[in-house]
């Protein structure tokens, strides 16, 4: 399981490994470097038969101090290496100070400007790495530095031919918020912006594909899969630096034997981590012993002692009227496949005869108003709802009240979260047993004041982010909210945080089609029937929605999604 670390707490690991005595800063320098000409080597294989010509651009701080290590190193492999410093040599930090002094004895420093940087590359470098900033960028890139790192985005081959590697972030990605950060907007651009009703923007030195690797210390950062930073990441490599034991006092899921000694003399304290990656090992191995009882895993999802149809549970989805019905049979098929006992739509009865032409394994009750649902919710065995996709907005006010008022666990999603924004009902109705599912456009209507918070340019790190919105808004609402996007953010009240992340070797995009998200719900709400925690069952659902997407491939449409899920499973073993 991989935590997501701040760029703070990466700092404070860093600080008590090196506090502890067991390791200098020093050697944490020496390692990265050598973490990331690994990372290069693994990368373009090729690089690694002769030698080459690289340009290694060095930053003031500690991420310039790995940027020497690595032309060292290089140089030592018989590479022509170019270092660009930018910045006052006497004022690095002293690991990076010590490292630069090392390269001085063997090769030149020049000073980092767009022209010393056009006359060492008269043909383009092999290799580019970009060692200005990483987790200590603070502030957007200003006058020439960012003309450089801007001509190095879009340089088409000007300075290096195509690789491109970044030491822990692309230089101007703030590590916390995976946002790039902006200078503030100018007068222009704010009078343009007022005209045109936008929000005014400053320039980014770069916005999509900047690195084709990055390589990251440790454990990865939020950055590097939140909002753009997958885009700008291009490859994401971690490489291990020996920092375990003060990692794993964050992080108890990935104690070792080693570790759990440290704790056990009383030298440490397990923490549990506070964002995670949803990852394929936290869906399928039962965790150790710090976890038990707080997680089910997927192997444990079909246990052979409960096979009666009622011990998987009882999901009821409400459908819209016709012509509106299919979105609730998606959730409902998709509650199915995942292993709910059983499915029933609720279905007004105008629409009664165009779902039951649909529907097979899935049952059918009528209910037409709320009192009709409170009398069926009467059957304690249904244990998980569904509201909102298709419902229709008015429809779904309506039914509000009762749905909460029966408390159990509950998905709102689409409509039902239009009409929870609309409605008299505030956060105060829901309980902790709902998981609210909005796209960008429902959290805007349901947190306008967070949305707008998220929304300002980030002109300073670290930037607010995803996570930091998605913990406010679920404090807020008092229960789950699962903020849909390639990088889905899941938070509970008490600031539990999950990202799962369809990006890099998980990226689908074939998986924005329509009815994915009423498809995403209905996963949702068949774990929760299975008795998955909310947290957990949005975590879970999301992470199978992305793989069964995987899985069909491009031309999915929203219905071969829970059909791709025997094939998810079996490709687990379950
Ligand atoms: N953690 C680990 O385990 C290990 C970490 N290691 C490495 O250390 C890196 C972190 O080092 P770091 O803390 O020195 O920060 P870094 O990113 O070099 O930048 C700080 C400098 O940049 C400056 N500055 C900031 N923004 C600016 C701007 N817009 N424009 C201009 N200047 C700006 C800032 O100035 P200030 O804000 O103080 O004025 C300061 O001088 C980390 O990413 C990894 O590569 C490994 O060596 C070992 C193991
Ligand atoms: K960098």
């Amino acid at each position: 399981m991989s935590e997501l670390l701040t760029a703070a707490q990466m700092r404070a690991i860093e600080q008590a490994a090196i506090a502890s005595g067991e390791v200098t800063g020093l050697e944490l320098m020496e390692r990265a470097g050598r973490g990331v000409v690994e990372a290069v080597m693994e990368e373009w294989p090729e690089l690694a038969q002769s030698s080459y010509k690289a340009v290694v651009l060095c930053g003031p701080g500690n991420n310039g101090g790995d940027g020497f290590v690595v032309a060292r190193l290089l140089k030592q492999r018989g590479w022509e290496v170019e270092v660009f410093l930018y910045g006052d040599p006497d004022k690095l930090p002293p690991d990076a100070k010590a490292n630069y002094e090392r390269w001085c004895g063997m090769g030149e420093v020049r000073n980092l400007s767009l022209k010393s940087l056009k006359e060492a590359t008269p043909r383009p470098a092999d290799l580019c790495v970009d060692a200005l900033f990483g987790t200590g960028l603070t502030r957007p890139l200003e006058g020439e530095l960012f003309d450089i790192v801007s001509a190095i985005s879009t340089g088409n081959g000007d300075f290096f031919d195509q690789r491109l590697v970044s030491i822990d972030a692309p230089s101007g990605l703030c590590l916390d918020s995976g946002r790039v950060l902006r200078q503030p907007p100018s007068q222009a651009a704010m009078k343009l912006a007022e005209i045109s009703g936008q929000k005014a923007e400053g320039p980014a030195p770069f916005s999509d594909l900047f690195a084709r690797l990055t390589v990251a210390f440790d454990s990865p950062k939020l950055g590097h899969y939140l909002a753009d930073g997958s885009a700008v990441c291009g490859k994401l490599v971690v490489k291990d630096i020996g920092l375990i034991n003060w990692r794993c006092l964050q992080s108890p899921a990935k104690a070792n034997a080693k570790t759990l000694n440290f704790i056990a003399s009383g030298r440490g304290v397990l923490r549990r981590p506070e964002v995670r990656l949803v990852e394929r090992e936290n869906q399928v191995v039962d965790l150790r012993w710090f976890t038990s009882g707080l997680f089910v895993g997927l192997e444990k999802f079909f246990p052979s002692h409960k096979s009666h149809k009622y011990a998987h549970g009882h999901a009821l989805i409400l459908s819209g009227l016709s012509g509106r019905t299919g979105a609730a049979r998606l959730a409902a098929r998709a509650a199915l496949r995942v292993g709910a006992g059983l499915v029933t739509l609720g279905v007004p009865h105008e629409a009664v005869t165009e779902v039951a032409a649909h529907i097979t394994a899935v049952m059918l009750t009528e209910i037409d108003t709320p009192e009709i649902l409170s009398r069926v919710l009467t059957d304690e065995r249904l244990n998980a709802l569904c509201i909102g996709p298709g419902f229709g907005v008015v429809r779904a006010a309506e039914f509000l009240p009762d749905v909460l008022a029966a408390k159990r666990t509950t998905v709102l999603d689409a409509d039902a979260l239009t009409a929870l924004s609309e409605s008299e009902m505030g956060f105060a109705d829901l309980h902790d047993k709902c998981v609210l599912t909005p796209h960008a456009g429902e959290f805007k209507r349901l947190f306008p004041d967070i949305a707008a918070r998220l929304a300002e340019p980030p002109v300073k790190g670290p930037a607010y982010s995803k996570v930091d919105a998605t913990r406010e808004a679920a404090k807020r609402a008092g229960c789950v909210v699962l903020f849909k996007g390639p990088d889905t953010v899941i938070a509970s009240p008490n600031g539990r945080c999950s990202v799962h992340a369809a990006t890099y070797e998980r990226a689908a995009p074939w998986l924005a089609t329509a009815g994915s998200g009423d498809v995403l719900s209905g996963l949702i709400t068949g774990l929760m029937a299975r008795g998955f925690a909310p947290h957990h069952a949005a975590e879970t659902a999301a992470w199978l929605h992305t793989e069964a997407a995987r899985s069909f491939g491009p031309g999915l449409i929203a219905e071969d999604l829970p059909e791709e899920l025997p094939k998810v499973f079996r490709a687990l073993g379950i």
